[in-house]
């Protein structure tokens, strides 16, 4: 029994550990952090930060991505509410993983001890003369509090996106306020500008970073090949010349005034001699982008000779020599400038420093010299380090004197545990040693902490300049709280770009091979998190309407009908569970949760688990607020529909005693205390909300059904977590549309989704505080469905106020009435259109109804009253007036409760400080009193209405009575 039980306990305690120790590992990382801060004090042959940081980092569980989407009774297309979620059950098995590899990393460390020295030289290039340079980005300036970095980028779509005017051209863009309004027609030309703007930035800050580095005695920089984006691009391509001469021009001057040596490094897939002819052409392109830029810096000879580019030979292909023989080739056919430009480096995978030095030397181009790269692909017939290459320093040389350009080397260390080429291909974050090079190279360090690495290396070296920065202080600046702190929360709210990207590709991999899947070819998952969308899909090329966008199999879709969970414990799911009285009975939503959480426990056992990776594990919505951040809501009734104390008692009674007593079903939840488990149920129950979809189950369909999807879901449909339809954002104008068929569900195009459109669904006609209370987002486009609570005691005060009645006159009154059949509160909305078949709207809303129900039981009162009290009886003439002031009355009371105004509300949206939250709930709450206003406008429009009737009838009156 022991042997049985006891695997399943240390593998529980272990990941619970692990779990601890990614906390623990956040800790530390900080705390390195801010030890890094003491440059001046850091002693290299102590403190061995980068190995500290890697462990940091391994450790570190993974973050988590965006909110998500809902559902609406009334439509097909049922999202349910939305979270975030996190990579939580990542971050276990990754923590896991790293444990298990424990024993394997010491041994690693261990043989790491007994390698040889990278650089297996005694030569130390001192006294130095030459020049350090960073690459590309500068980690100080690029953290100040107007960040100074030249790659500045955008994806295609948001180029497509912004070939249609913001919505307030006259307005800088804003993320959330001021976007393009793709209502109005796109222009090619207004695209180009967004990114050509782009490129003018980033140039821009070139300026700005050659001042500094001179300060700092840095005097050679490479540029980023992203200065300019995409303009090297096949179709969104781009001459800089039209628009980006003055400021290259500019950056020129300057280091060439400053004695600054600039070069650039294009990127990996920039290789000439691929087979692949599309490859050659973007190769050919992108070289001549990187000469445009060099060549509008307007620098002296001798600087634009040295202001050179460097590249890789790229793949084998299978075989080298015809690999360099289609260089050769390709190489003759390359523009006079790019030619002269062009430099050869050594790389870490097939073209070692022996392979590139014969055909540099034959085609006269010069070869830079990696040292980091030889000692991953070196000549192993001799030994790594260095020693196999300084007898071909002259030969190296001369393939730079020859064209009379200055030599450069690149110089970078592996991390230090490395040994495998794999490990070693990762560069430190800042090296230790100076190779054995010239002292007067100019000598490129390749270390992620950029200029702090080079000022590292002066200062232990005491290199010259070393003493010029003792003043600086390195990029983890503290005189930068606030910034720090924000963008803290905001990468703690939202996971990075790789790890989103490497979720985002397995689980677009995972769905794709989901027999009976389908997804087109021009739609990819695209990240919205800068407008705090999360992600969302978009259309990369112009799709024609009806056409499918992509098909989710029914054996896809998680719910309690597809989950094994159905087997393993039949009776939570059988409908009597729902029906005995001494359990507490399953729903919809408790078994959904358990399921998930089933699903969850299994982690990487699960056939969902790629899926389940990118479901939120935070939220948006006000069930996850603060006291403070709910009370912005002011009166909003959706203060009181928030529902965590309801769900709670729910998952309490009904969630955690299944898990309790089915522990082996639900491996390591044992290691969760009650509180933890009831913490989880909130993240699946808030998924739920904003990610299920509504389905009629298969075997429930009635055989005469032949619509393909259900409008109707009646008390049987299951509630599903459907992958990929549920990654879709929602728009109250929207372009797809979910189809339920037999054996998938199908997403549709609506109607035409040009290049760069997002592919919205549909959550129904929401206000803004549904969809906040479902969702955690709100939209202006969905405040004609505004809506707000009136409470039936306003309307008593107010009728009593207004017809002078005490409080026990009023009581009697109300006896007269029965009880159960009043309503305790009216909802007023405007009368507004559906969408149009296609998924547009038109037409605007307007309040043009006090509600039936509500003039109904009014009358009523007031019938009730006159009974009760015949002395308020009112001029029968006077009724409907006298009903529309006290409406009029208890609508100012209402609007009394929000202790803001309408106009204080719109200053406050108007500022640009203001969390997403709290935006979120002004505008809820605006939307509300905005509505009050309108309704109060429509009652007295009636009262004047009816005085003018008066008016206009009196006179005749009269005039009847001199008759
Ligand atoms: C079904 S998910 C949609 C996919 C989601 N964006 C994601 O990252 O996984 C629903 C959630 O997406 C977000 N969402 C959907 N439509 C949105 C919109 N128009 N604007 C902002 N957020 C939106 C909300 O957080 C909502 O809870």
């Amino acid at each position: 029994m022991g042997a049985v039980v006891s695997p399943t306990i240390s593998q529980a305690a272990f990941e619970r550990t692990m779990r601890e120790l990614g906390e623990m590992g956040m800790k530390l990382q900080s705390a390195v952090k801010v030890q890094r801060l003491a440059v001046e004090t850091s002693d290299l042959s102590k403190c061995d930060t980068e190995k500290v940081r890697e462990e940091a980092f391994k450790l570190r569980p993974t973050v988590r991505r965006q909110p998500k989407t809902g559902r609406e009774k009334k439509t097909e297309t049922e999202g349910v509410g939305g979270l975030n979620v996190d990579a939580g059950l990542d971050a276990d098995a990754e923590a896991g993983g790293d444990a298990f590899e424990e024993k394997a990393d010491a041994e690693v460390v261990e043989r790491s001890a007994r390698r040889a020295p990278p650089v297996n030289s005694d030569v130390l290039p001192l006294p130095w003369k030459g020049r350090l340079g960073y690459a590309c980005l500068n980690t100080y300036l690029r953290a100040a509090n107007t960040p100074v970095f030249s790659s500045r980028t955008c994806r295609i779509a948001s180029i497509i996106e912004h070939r249609h005017p913001l919505q307030d051209p006259t307005q800088p863009e804003h993320s959330t306020k001021n976007r393009p309004d793709r209502t109005q027609p796109p222009d090619v030309q207004r695209g180009l500008k967004f990114v050509q703007d782009l490129g003018l930035a980033n140039a821009k800050d070139i300026v700005k970073m050659l001042r500094w580095n001179e300060k700092y005695g840095i005097r050679f920089m490479r540029l980023s090949s992203e200065m300019f984006p995409f303009a090297s691009h096949e179709e969104h391509g781009y001459k800089l010349a039209p628009f980006a001469a003055d400021v290259l021009a500019e950056a020129g001057r300057v280091a060439a005034e400053l004695g600054h040596r600039l070069t650039t490094h294009p990127g990996q897939y920039t290789q000439i001699a691929s087979p692949r002819r599309e490859v050659v052409d973007a190769a050919f392109r992108d070289l001549e982008y990187h000469h445009e830029m060099l060549s509008l810096l307007k620098l002296p000879e001798q600087s634009d000779r040295d202001a050179v580019m460097i590249l890789h030979m790229g793949g084998v292909y299978g075989d080298k020599a015809a690999t360099l023989d289609r260089f050769r080739q390709n190489y003759a056919k390359l523009s006079d400038g790019v030619k002269r430009r062009l430099v050869l480096e050594n790389d870490d995978v097939s073209w070692s420093v022996h392979d590139l030095l014969p055909i540099c030397e034959e085609l006269n181009i010069p070869l830079v010299l990696d040292y980091h790269h030889h000692n991953i692909v070196f000549d192993d017939s001799i030994r790594e380090g260095t020693q196999d290459i300084i007898g071909l320093y002259d030969r190296i040389a001369k393939t730079w004197t020859r064209k009379k350009i200055k030599q450069k080397m690149h110089y970078s260390e592996p991390t230090a545990e490395a040994v495998t080429p794999r490990d070693r291909r990762k560069h430190s974050a800042r090296v230790k040693t100076l190779p054995p090079c010239a002292p007067d190279m100019d000598l490129m360090i390749e270390a992620k902490d950029k200029e702090q690495a080079v000022f590292e290396l002066m200062r232990a070296f005491r290199l010259p300049g070393w003493d010029l920065f003792n003043d600086i202080v390195p990029y983890e600046r503290d005189d930068e709280p606030k910034k720090e702190t924000k963008r803290a929360k905001k990468a703690d709210k939202n996971i990075t770009p790789e790890e989103n990207g490497g979720i985002r590709a397995a689980f677009l991999e995972w769905f794709k091979a989901l027999p009976g899947s389908t997804f087109h070819e021009h739609i990819e998952i695209t990240d919205f998190r800068e407008r705090n969308a999360g992600r969302g899909i978009v259309a990369l090329q112009d799709i024609p309407a009806e056409a499918v966008l992509f098909t989710v199999p029914r054996s896809g879709i998680l719910s309690s009908e597809t989950s094994e969970l159905k087997g393993k414990l039949p009776e939570i799911f059988q409908e009597t569970a729902m029906e005995v009285d001494d359990k507490p009975q399953q729903d919809p939503w408790s078994t959904l949760i358990i399921v998930m959480m089933y699903e969850y426990f299994k982690g990487s056992e699960s056939k969902w688990k790629p899926y389940i990776d990118v479901l939120p594990s935070s939220f948006e919505t006000p069930m996850f607020w603060s006291d403070a951040e709910l009370d912005e809501l002011q009166a909003s009734a959706t203060r009181s529909k928030v529902g965590k104390a309801s769900a709670e008692e729910m998952f309490q009674d009904k969630v955690l005693p299944v898990i309790r007593a089915n522990q082996h079903l639900f491996p390591t939840s044992q290691t969760y205390s009650d509180d933890d488990l009831i913490q989880l149920a909130h993240r699946m129950g808030s998924t739920i909300m904003s990610y299920s979809f509504d389905f009629q189950n298969e075997d429930e369909e009635d055989e005469d059904e032949t619509e393909e999807w259900v409008e109707e879901r009646e008390a049987k449909s299951t509630m599903g977590m459907v992958p990929m339809a549920d990654i879709l954002n929602a728009d109250a104008e929207y372009n797809a549309h979910v189809n339920y068929g037999d054996d998938a569900l199908t997403v549709t195009a609506l109607r035409t989704i040009k290049a760069g459109e997002e592919i919205f669904n549909y959550y129904g006609p929401h206000p803004n505080s549904e969809l906040l209370r479902r969702y955690g987002y709100v939209t202006p486009k969905h405040s004609r469905y505004d809506v707000v609570e009136l409470p039936w005691t306003l309307v008593e005060e107010s009728v009593a106020a207004s017809l002078g009645l005490s409080s026990e006159q009023l009581d009697k009154a109300r006896e007269c009435l029965d009880s159960d059949e009043l309503e305790d509160t009216f909802v007023l909305e405007r009368e507004t259109e559906e969408p149009n078949p296609d998924g547009t709207l038109t037409g605007s809303a307007r309040f043009s109804e006090i509600p039936e129900d509500l003039r109904d039981q009014l009358k009523s009162l007031l019938k009730a009253i006159r009974k009760a009290v015949p002395s308020s009886v009112v001029d029968k003439r006077k009724r409907d007036e006298i009903q529309h002031n006290i409406l009029i009355r208890a609508l100012d009371a209402l609007a009394s409760r929000y202790p803001t105004s309408i106009s204080e509300d719109e200053r406050i949206l108007a500022g640009n400080d203001i969390s997403e939250r709290r935006r979120a709930a002004v505008t809820v709450r605006l939307g509300e009193k905005r509505l009050i206003q309108e309704a109060k406008n429509y009652l007295l429009g009636l009262v004047s209405d009816a005085a003018g009737a008066d008016e206009s009838s009196a006179p005749t009156k009269k005039a009847r009575r001199s008759d």
